[in-house]
């Protein structure tokens, strides 16, 4: 056999061969280097073999003690179990294996079983404790054989890897295939270790620490060894996003603004209300940002409500003033609509010319090259409308700033296509999922963030509760009655998906005849024509209905201040992202609000999701716990977004490291903004390797 490397197919390693190379490819292993980062799923602690007298009172047993007799009973339905006596100095316990009579198998597993188990050899054992009437026993996990008392065992008298699952592969032959590569390869692994500087607890090399999490002398020792392997997944993601951040920073902009207030401050003396300081702040960044000499990149991150529209309106009269054209891109038409509504609002008596461009607006041909010529002649000053419409075809004059509604969803790392229509455009994105300060540095790395920490006065925290459906709708009722106006949201729309639930158009029809028969109900799904959800929304503003029964599609954006109560269906099917932005539907306005969670809570998880919608309000709480019981990857949805995983990195354990490697790489691509210097190759390659496919926009060869 030739010798291994990082690249050698698995199926070649000793014990694997071609069948079992396909299970592990389901567990993302393709060569002998993947094996180094299968790292373990879970430890088991196996330093300690407890005495027998005392091994029902922990929830795993780990004995060791001589082998007594065996005892094979046969159970119902072709069940058998087989008993072993173990003995150590404080007593005596069963080990229990079962089988089931299978007609495939010819192999008589509990014959080899008996055949191992010999008596007066000794015997190590993990597995579970049951203390049943009558009889106490261990349900075998694994179990180790040696001659005697005094022969080292390889599986005890140590912590364990417990490596993923999947079928087809046992937890005996992983672990010997990875024991293989790291015996051999370790050694040979890429290691940056030499440049990144020392960070408090992860002094170990990445090679080192590869090893460590594999085979770690105790538990601190593998959460040290983690972080440490960490560090190094942390910095060659930081320097491929500083990678980036240079290479978007190289050109000057071409387009230049001097803020003469011409709009802008009749834009503010036309408001009703005053800036909060956040806004303020914000609009001052971002103002400081476009009168620089390169393009402005921010995020502008704020809680539902919180007001960012009307900072990102502020940037779009500065370009305004200046001669300069802007784009809103929306992510529903439903919201590409009621931006254009608040503009058209906002900016009367302004001059400003503003235009709706979505698949409706655009229908007809007339119409289309009507507002398609307005935009490139530059009669138009700020086009609104859905991100992929505009990215696609959509020419203008002099387009200088771009906002990019992302609302909660993440458009990690990618650059939008938008960007290509102005060549050096000013960036300002929006989203309404706030996130913790170390995951939003790693998601949205090249950009600069702008937080809006506070909402504007006199919003009274809206009133969450988990009630039945009676008593939502009973409470409805009584706030309609005083001149409210409710959203009623519920999971599907019609009643043929198979999952049997309250289908919004079956329940409008019902309720609208029942609990609100002396009220005006609308309905609003998804399936309807973008016209018509447009007019029912702006119907329901107009308070031409009291209610509005409507699926997810209200999810986003929209803002209906008279709006105070708030009854979600199936709430225990929402995630907590969706029903934060749900809620924030209401609260909008200087009246109480009111939000019922109805749902059948069956799940540990689905109780405490309501749980902590009636505790809170904040929306960077929520997201931090939506953060923890998802894990990143749901929690953002990154597979699609091509967001990088991480095989030792946890976003929120590792915040500090996060910190801590985001300089460090600043600075080393300060140095070599090439990555040219022959210390700093294996970097790149390991950038290459991780992220040319995924961040186009880093040319690393
Ligand atoms: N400083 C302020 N004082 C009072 N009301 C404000 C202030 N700023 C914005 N508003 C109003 O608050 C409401 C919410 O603002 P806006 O729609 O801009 O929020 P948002 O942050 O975009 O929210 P979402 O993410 O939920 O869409 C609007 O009705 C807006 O007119």
């Amino acid at each position: 056999m030739k010798a291994m490397n990082l690249n050698s197919d698995v199926k070649y390693i000793k014990g694997i061969g071609p069948k079992r190379a396909l299970a592990f490819l389901k567990l993302g292993v393709k060569s002998a280097g993947d094996l180094l980062t299968l790292f373990p799923a879970q430890y088991q602690d196996r330093t300690q073999t407890a005495p027998i007298s005392e091994a029902y009172f922990t929830p795993h047993a780990c004995i060791s003690g001589k082998i007594g007799k065996s005892y094979e009973r046969k159970l119902s339905m072709g069940l058998s179990i087989l008993d072993v006596e173990i003995f150590d100095s404080s007593g005596m316990t069963y080990v229990r294996f079962f089988r089931k009579k299978s007609s495939y198998s010819k192999v008589d597993v509990f014959a080899s079983i008996k055949n191992s188990f010999a008596q007066n050899k000794f015997a190590y054992i993990f597995g579970d404790a049951k203390a049943e009437i009558g009889a106490r026993y261990i349900n075998v996990q694994d179990y180790e054989i040696t001659d005697s008392p005094d022969a080292k065992p390889e599986f005890f008298n140590k912590i364990i890897p417990v490596y993923p699952a999947t079928e087809g592969l046992s937890q005996k032959v992983i672990r010997a295939a990875v024991k293989s590569a790291v015996t051999s390869l370790a050694d040979i692994y890429y290691d940056i270790s030499d440049i990144i500087p020392q960070f408090e607890q992860c002094k170990i090399s990445a090679r080192e620490a590869l090893k460590k999490i594999h085979y770690p002398q105790s538990m601190q020792d593998a959460e040290n060894a983690r972080r440490a392997f960490a560090l190094q997944e942390f910095f060659v993601l930081e320097s491929a996003l500083a990678l980036s951040r240079a290479h978007i920073k190289k050109d000057p902009k071409k387009q230049k603004y001097e803020i003469k207030k011409t709009l802008l401050t009749p834009f503010k003396n036309n408001l009703t209300f005053e800036f909060t300081k956040a806004q303020k702040k914000a609009i001052n960044e971002i103002f400081t940002d476009m009168q620089n000499e390169l393009p402005a990149n921010r995020m502008i991150m704020g809680d539902v409500g919180s007001g960012k529209t009307v900072v990102a309106l502020s940037a779009i009269l500065l370009a305004a003033e200046n001669g300069y054209q802007s784009m809103i891109a929306a992510p529903t038409e439903i919201l590409a609509q009621q931006h254009y509504l608040t503009i058209s609002n906002m900016f009367e008596g302004l001059g400003v010319q503003t235009v709706l461009a979505t698949s409706s607006t655009l229908k007809k041909k007339s119409d289309r090259d009507k507002i398609l010529s307005s935009i490139i002649s530059g009669e138009t000053t700020v086009v609104v409308g859905t991100h992929s419409l505009i990215e696609d075809r959509i020419e203008f004059k002099n387009l200088a700033l771009v906002v990019v509604d992302e609302q909660h969803r993440f458009g990690v790392m990618q650059k939008s296509r938008a960007l290509a229509k102005a060549k050096t455009p000013d960036t300002l994105m929006m989203t309404a999922t706030p996130i913790p300060r170390a995951l939003a540095m790693t998601l949205y790395g090249e950009m600069d963030m702008t937080t809006i920490n506070e909402l504007p006065p006199g919003r009274i925290p809206i009133k969450t509760y988990i009630v039945s459906e009676s008593a939502a709708y009973a409470n409805a009722v009584k706030e309609l009655k005083s001149g409210g106006q409710a959203y009623i949201v519920f999971p599907l729309i019609d009643e043929s998906d198979k999952i049997e639930l309250k289908a919004a158009t079956v329940e409008a029809e019902k309720l609208s005849e029942s609990y609100f028969k002396n009220f005006k109900v609308g309905l609003l799904h998804g399936k309807m024509k973008p016209a018509e959800k447009n007019a029912v929304m702006k119907s329901f503003k107009n308070k031409e209905f009291d209610v509005l029964i409507a699926t997810t599609v209200i999810e986003v954006g929209i803002d209906v201040p008279n709006a105070t109560v708030m009854i979600i269906q199936h709430a225990d099917r929402f995630g907590l992202s969706a029903l934060h932005q749900l809620r924030g539907r209401i609260g909008r306005g200087k009246k109480q609000s009111y939000c019922y969670l109805v749902g059948s809570v069956k799940s540990e998880n689905a109780r405490k999701r309501l749980s902590i919608m009636a505790q809170t309000n904040n929306g960077f709480k929520i997201a931090q716990e939506d953060l923890q019981m998802r894990g990143p990857g749901e929690f953002m949805g990154t597979t699609q977004h091509g967001f990088p995983e991480f095989k030792a990195g946890d976003l929120i354990k590792d915040a500090d490291i996060i910190e801590f490697t985001k300089d460090c790489a600043r600075k080393l691509i300060e140095d070599d903004p090439k990555l040219e210097k022959s210390e700093n190759l294996t970097l790149k390659k390991l950038i290459a390797q991780k992220f040319a496919d995924k961040l186009k926009f880093i040319n690393v060869g």
